[in-house]
């Protein structure tokens, strides 16, 4: 879609994800939480976007929605999610699970939870390959994801695998159908350094061959602009900034994006929370009567507290900041190392 101000025309060509002011609550113990408050976000064929931003902003519930897996304590208030033009909460059952089948991969954090216990793992993947799938098939996709040995893995069960290994066999199993579009949410937040970019060579690779695009959620903005052609970023259930990577990450022009970019997680050590700024994200019941940042945001007027921002395209990016453009950031140090 084209936003005020800048005369563009929307490209001719459909996204091959479009969520559009997507609104989720959750109901638990008698209480409300909006997890998502009108969050867009379009993906080309073939792109790669990192969508990042605390614990809380709504990457899980918005990857989850993508491919309408949203646990029962969920409730689509409102907006559309699109892929392939299919609207994802509008398909007949069967509908939903072919295109999730024939169009969607997904990885999680916990590979292990993703596999059955009871099951190798070869046969676990001659049930996304199709039953005809011999040996020699099984093998080549084992080892697509750099695994060695991979007869031997296709004999084992999930628990004599390595976290490392099982995260290798989940993506396995997510790209062996060759999905168009591949959502991971954090598939390497509990591995090692070093294992964690083999992993994502693996993906990002495996993802460039076959054309799949990438929606990749994480904690850390600096690991996904390295990877990811644009970043999305999240607070409060909405997507606050989105743009190319390399711009998003060095030139922010969102304060969230700012104090993000700074607080990179290289400098916040190993396992600690990132604290962006003073304060807490908010937890949302209903929908965020103006900015949702306002209360953390050094740059807040009265306007920011009454009235939402919509998006703004500055500089090759979406923002939903009423002040963006007069906000003077430096930019940030240390973050692209
Ligand atoms: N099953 C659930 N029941 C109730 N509230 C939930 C549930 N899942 C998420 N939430 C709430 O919805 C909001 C968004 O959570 P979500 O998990 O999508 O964010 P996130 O950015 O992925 O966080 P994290 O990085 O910690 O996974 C949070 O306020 C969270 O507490």
């Amino acid at each position: 879609m084209s936003v005020a101000g800048t005369g563009k025309e929307p490209s001719p060509q459909e996204p091959l994800l479009d969520v559009r002011g997507l609104v989720v609550d959750y109901a638990a113990n008698g209480r409300r939480v909006r997890a998502l408050d009108e969050a867009s976000l379009s993906v080309p064929a073939g792109g790669t976007v990192g969508v990042v931003g605390e614990s809380g902003s709504g990457k899980s519930t918005l990857g989850a929605a993508v491919g309408r897996l949203l646990p029962p304590s969920a409730e689509r208030v409102g907006g559309t999610v699109r892929v392939a033009g299919a609207p994802v909460f509008e398909l007949a059952p069967a509908t939903l699970r072919r295109m999730r089948r024939e169009r969607l991969g997904m990885v999680f954090q916990d590979p292990v939870a993703s596999l059955d216990p009871t099951k190798r793992i070869g046969a676990q993947l001659r049930l996304v390959l199709g039953r005809r799938a011999d040996k020699r098939v099984l093998a080549s996709h084992l080892e697509r994801v750099r695994l060695r040995d991979p007869r031997e893995v296709a004999r084992a069960y999930p628990h004599q695998l390595s976290g490392g290994m099982a995260q290798r066999v989940a993506i396995a199993m997510a790209m062996a159908a060759g999905p168009e579009l591949l959502v991971a949410d954090e598939p390497t937040a509990a591995l090692d350094a070093q294992v964690r970019e083999e992993v994502l060579d693996v993906v990002f690779s495996l993802a460039a061959d076959a054309g799949t695009a990438i929606v990749w959620l994480s904690h850390d903005l600096a690991a996904v602009a390295r990877r990811c052609a644009r970043v999305a970023v999240m607070y409060g259930g909405r997507v606050v900034e989105d743009g190319p990577a390399g711009q998003v990450l060095t030139r922010p022009a969102h304060p969230y994006t700012a104090a993000l970019a700074r607080s990179a997680p290289a400098r916040a050590g190993h396992g600690a929370r990132l604290e962006p700024v003073p304060g807490r994200p908010p937890t949302l019941t209903g929908p965020s009567p103006g900015c949702a940042f306002a209360p953390r945001c050094a740059f807040a007027v009265e306007r920011c507290d009454r009235e939402r921002p919509e998006p703004v395209r500055v500089d090759g990016r979406d923002v939903l900041c009423h002040r963006v453009g007069e906000l003077p950031f430096t930019e940030p140090e240390e973050v692209t190392a």
